[in-house]
């Protein structure tokens, strides 16, 4: 029975949780992106398609436009196109590849999202959720690390806290870490470009990923690529300690502010060995008070 993928291979894969969005990172390089609208809302729609390097237009009249979009517009100049007026109509979606609006006019909202779909361009319309094809969500990058939260529309402002605790959990130097192993990857696609040894390469490279950790990658030097590369033909991985020799056992003097004043990722407070070093302090002055106070009253 388990062979043809019926009931007793329930429980062994994944469950299907419908009712969900299909989060993706969409690559919007050089695709041409209509944002109509100048508030707030609008501000950070721009933000987030031109962190995605979108050509972008924005559409909206002058006389509304919030102090973010005029300093990106006028100032910082990373619109494409701005056109200074109001939408006027279905002609002025011709050419777009997506099309986002934030307008306060929920019903001409309503119109061109079903203008967008009748052209068959993806919509997302701020004010009117059943009118998105997609729904933002709350974003973190750093570098090339990107993640979403989406609470499916219900609660935009808990995505938001949500994202908060994710953020605080990150390893600071997680973007730089994912950066190297980028270039470490291509290195050895470099050295070894046959495509019959993909499986090999990837165990490899997850190999590699397990065997340093993110501050060793983070900090890892050509030299250092070179001296991993160089365990490939073997199918081996030379640990940090092995590649970098003594210099790896002598601790940088960051990570030792950090291991006294840091704080916990998580829950924000300080590391157990400034909190060790308060709390023997704090517990020797309360003793010493109280000893004081007996032989006084003595
Ligand atoms: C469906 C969605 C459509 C879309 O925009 O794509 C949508 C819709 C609506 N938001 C509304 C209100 C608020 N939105 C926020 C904040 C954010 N909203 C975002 C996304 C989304 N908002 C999409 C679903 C995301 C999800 O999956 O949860 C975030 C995550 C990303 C971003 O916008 O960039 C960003 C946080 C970014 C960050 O800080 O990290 C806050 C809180 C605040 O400002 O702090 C409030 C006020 C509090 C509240 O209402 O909860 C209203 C008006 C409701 C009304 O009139 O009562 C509607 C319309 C409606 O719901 O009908
Ligand atoms: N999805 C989300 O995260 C959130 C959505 N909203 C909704 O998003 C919408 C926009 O919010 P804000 O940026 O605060 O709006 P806002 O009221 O500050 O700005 C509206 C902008 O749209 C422009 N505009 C109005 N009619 C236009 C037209 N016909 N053509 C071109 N531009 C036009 C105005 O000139 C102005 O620049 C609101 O409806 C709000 O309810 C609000 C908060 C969060």
């Amino acid at each position: 029975m388990a062979e043809n993928g019926s009931r007793a291979d329930n429980g062994k894969y994944q469950p299907i949780c419908k009712g969900g969005g299909l989060l993706l990172a969409w690559q919007l390089k050089g695709k041409r992106v209509l944002l109509v609208g100048g508030g707030p809302v609008a501000a950070g729609r721009l933000v987030n398609v031109k962190d995605a390097d979108a050509h972008l237009t924005v559409l909206a009249p002058r006389s509304g436009l919030c102090s973010e979009m005029k300093f990106r517009i006028f100032e910082q100049k990373v619109v494409d196109a701005y056109e200074d007026r109001l939408f006027e109509g279905d002609s002025d979606l011709a050419g777009f590849d997506m099309v986002l609006t934030a307008i306060d006019d929920a019903d001409l909202s309503r119109r061109i999202c079903q203008m967008c779909r009748a052209r068959r361009i993806p919509v997302n319309v701020a004010d009117v959720p059943p009118e998105c094809d997609f729904y933002f969500g709350s974003l973190i990058r750093r570098g090339p690390l990107q993640v979403l939260v989406s609470t499916g529309g219900k609660g935009p402002r808990i995505a938001a806290q949500t994202r908060r605790i994710i953020e605080r959990a990150i390893p600071e130097n997680l973007g730089e870490a994912i950066e190297r192993v980028g270039v470490l990857r291509a290195l050895l696609r470099k050295q070894a470009p046959e495509q019959k040894v993909g499986a090999r390469r990837m165990a490899w490279m997850i190999d590699v990923c397990e065997t340093w950790s993110f501050d060793e990658l983070a900090n890892m030097t050509e030299a250092d690529m070179r001296a991993i590369l160089a365990g490939w033909e073997k199918g081996t991985v030379p640990s940090a300690r092995r590649v970098r020799g003594i210099k790896h056992m002598v601790p940088r003097a960051e990570d030792v502010r950090k291991r006294i004043t840091g704080r916990c990722p998580v829950a924000g407070y300080c590391t157990p060995w400034l909190g060790g070093i308060g709390g023997f302090v704090l517990g020797a002055a309360v003793a010493s008070a109280i000893l004081l106070t007996r032989k006084t009253a003595r």
